[in-house]
């Protein structure tokens, strides 16, 4: 399948698609807010958006923390990455909260993938607790708690940014 401008679907690039329904998001969730949960306690929680709002919101609710705030990135366009863009910090009432360094804040992104993102935050608040939910080799580093790690090929669909569809049957060359 090729696109407008020639170039190969997000589909045809993703190297190995690894579908995440909600309910799966849901439970990926949870089983890392249970390893936060002995980690913490924590101040705040901080969404890197868009993608870690998703999981953040889910993290509070199971670790009863109500003061939530964000830095807004920017990256991909699609599955392509460009020059990083912060959109917006935390406020200055979080960065009190985390000591100007962010000790007892906890950052959380839906996935590290490049590393390029979670660096970037980490640089901003050096004492945060970096979770996110999956993980490629080339960014773990950078991460302190997540739960399923995918390689490097990996593309992960998100349930948000995807819907349900007909799939040709394997014998007719599905996937
Ligand atoms: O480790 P990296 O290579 O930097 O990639 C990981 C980042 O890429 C995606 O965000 P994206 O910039 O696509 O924006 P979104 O969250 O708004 O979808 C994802 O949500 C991570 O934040
Ligand atoms: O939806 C996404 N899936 C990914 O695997 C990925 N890597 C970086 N950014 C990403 N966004
Ligand atoms: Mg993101």
């Amino acid at each position: 399948m090729v696109e407008r401008n020639s170039e190969p679907s997000v589909q045809d690039r993703a190297g190995r698609p690894f579908p995440v329904s909600w309910d799966q998001f849901h439970r990926d969730c949870r089983a890392l807010t249970w390893r936060l949960n002995e980690v913490g306690p924590f101040h705040a929680v901080i969404a890197i958006t868009r993608g870690g709002l998703v999981p953040a919101a889910i993290v509070a609710r199971e670790l009863g923390l109500r003061v939530i705030d964000t830095v807004c990135v920017a990256s991909y366009d699609h599955d392509k990455q460009g020059d990083l863009k912060v959109l917006k910090g935390i406020s200055e009432q979080t960065a009190k909260l985390g000591g100007g360094t962010g000790k007892g804040l906890l950052i959380v992104d839906d996935l590290v993938d490049t590393g390029k993102t979670g660096r970037l935050v980490r640089e901003l608040l050096p004492d945060a607790h970096f979770a996110t939910v999956y993980a490629k080799p080339q960014g773990r580093p950078l991460v302190d708690t997540y739960i399923t790690e995918v390689s490097q090929d990996t593309w992960i669909f998100f349930p948000w940014d995807t819907a349900l569809s007909f799939q040709p049957p394997i014998r007719d060359g599905a996937a």
